[in-house]
């Protein structure tokens, strides 16, 4: 297996939208995007006539018509960089809405490791994590960050999966020879850090320069780590440089739980410094309470952040502080968290970030203790709210950078691989009075279009679309997904 190639060059035609600042999107009309076989992006020029594109473009990237397909996005259409989910857990996919009134650490007792255990099973592993990459896929997710479980053979196959469904991914085999149950845990330091480099071994048979699928190192979180874990995955990350991913700081008992089990470490983030786990390209999920000193550490080691606005609602884990990172300087994409968070879609990540620092923005009442709302001056409250523009900043061009892609990924730029969605708004004219049943299915819960701005749909997007109105999406040029 290795990843596939595309037999065409392909001609793109129409509306292209992507983030290409915090806060900004550009929007480029009647342009041309040429994407060539191995999936990258040759010209973007603007000149929406295919004819024109054909005598102007075609002879200088020397292509012939026969040998390039054209796709054009329609009225209410455009393209949009696919989206990045920096944390999922692919084997809670079926746990996804199953939280009741749990927190954090009776949450993984009840619900997360006894379905994590039951992917040893190879048969329901196959299911679980086809259904969970197609499902992610048909909302618009080109690229996951995923943890599969503690099981070797279980993980391997996710990372099969992703290749041959066309998913970009990373794929870690979780670490944990602490505090997980019996029959759910590692059986010690060296037997983890053996199976992580089994996984590893595996995924570089499949894709040997991991192009399209990489390890992730996966402590899963210091509480479910030994010293002799976190020292081993330490140098491991120092011999290859692959890129790790953990929790951090998600939930106020997991805080007391890290003071004891690390009395000689200053506080949370300092465990994952002191084992050479804080780095460039280190993935810390949540971030919630983290001090002042935490967060400036986390800045200064250059590590990113995974928000997860939907599991922190569900959990009732704390309202994360994104622009008090950002100000830092902090790197932030989303995740959705699968299943702490019960929604697969990235696009719904990116509506609850705005709707969760809205929560920040409100006053407290008088007598709330929660340090996040009283450290904000009053002049800061409406700061701290994410725009439209923001969100999708950290669900593309953010989480690029996050998962250490931003060369690669996230906007339409000339030498960015091809990993995109064609997103259809069910564009009614105004003056169409059709009440035609049949029109409300195809348009999606988004079928409110035709008078406004571009950037009002974009905001109508974000608050009411879902996977209906992702019509195509590809990863590397390669169409991994049609709404049919
Ligand atoms: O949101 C979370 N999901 C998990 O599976 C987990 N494990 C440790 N900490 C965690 N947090
Ligand atoms: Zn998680």
């Amino acid at each position: 297996m290795a990843p596939q190639k595309n037999e065409k060059n392909q001609l793109f035609l129409g509306l292209f939208i992507h983030s290409i600042k915090l806060g900004e999107l550009q929007y480029l009309h009647d342009t041309a995007v040429c994407v060539d076989k191995s999936g990258k992006i040759v010209a973007v020029e603007q000149l929406f006539d295919q004819k024109k594109a054909e005598e102007t473009l075609y002879p200088k990237l020397g292509w012939k018509t026969e040998d390039v397909d054209v796709t054009i996005a329609e009225d209410g259409q455009f393209f949009f960089p696919g989206f990045i989910d920096t944390h999922i857990h692919a084997p809670q996919y079926p746990n996804s809405g199953i939280f009741g009134k749990s927190t954090l650490l009776d949450w993984l007792n009840a619900y997360t490791f006894p379905m994590e255990a039951s992917l040893s099973s190879l048969p329901k592993a196959r299911r679980v994590y086809t259904r969970c990459i197609q499902r992610t896929l048909s909302h618009g997710t080109t690229t996951a960050a995923y943890y599969a479980t503690i099981h070797v053979p279980s993980t391997n196959l996710l990372a099969d999966l992703c290749l041959s469904l066309g998913q970009r991914a990373f794929v870690g085999r979780v670490c944990m020879d602490n505090l997980g149950p019996d029959y759910y845990l590692d059986e010690s330091a060296s037997h983890s850090l053996v199976a992580t480099r089994a996984t590893i071994n595996h995924i570089r048979s499949i894709d040997a320069s991991f192009d399209l699928i990489s390890p992730i190192l996966t402590p899963r979180f210091a509480p479910a780590c030994s010293v002799e874990a976190m020292t081993q995955l330490g140098a491991l990350h120092q011999e290859t440089n692959l890129p790790i991913q953990t929790h951090i700081s998600e939930n106020v008992d997991e805080l007391k739980l890290v003071k004891d089990m690390f009395p000689d470490s200053k506080n949370y983030t300092d465990v994952y410094d002191r084992f050479g786990l804080l780095g460039k390209r280190t993935i810390l999920a949540h971030a919630i309470h983290l001090s002042e000193e935490e967060a400036d550490l986390v800045a200064q080691r250059g590590s990113k952040v995974s928000h997860c606005p939907c599991s922190n609602s569900s959990l009732t884990s704390g309202v994360a502080r994104v622009r008090w990172l950002l100000d830092k300087g902090v790197g932030v994409g989303l995740g959705t968290d699968v299943s702490g968070g019960y929604s697969p879609s990235i696009l719904d990540a990116a509506r609850q970030a705005a709707l969760v620092s809205n929560h920040l923005a409100m006053p407290p009442r008088a007598g709330d203790k929660r340090p996040d709302a009283e450290r904000l001056p009053e002049d800061d409250r409406g700061r701290v709210r994410l725009s439209v523009e923001e969100v999708l900043h950290l669900a593309t061009r953010g989480g690029a950078e996050v998962v250490g892609l931003g060369e690669k990924i996230g906007g339409f730029e000339v030498g960015k691989e091809w990993d995109v969605q064609l997103i259809g708004l069910g564009f009614v004219p105004d003056e169409d009075d059709s009440t035609e049943v049949k029109q409300i299915e195809d348009t999606g819960n988004v079928d409110i279009f035709g008078w406004e701005r571009w950037e009002e749909r974009i905001a109508k997007w974000v608050f009411n679309g879902d996977d209906r109105n992702v019509k195509k999406v590809w990863v590397r040029g390669r169409l991994v997904h049609e709404r049919r």
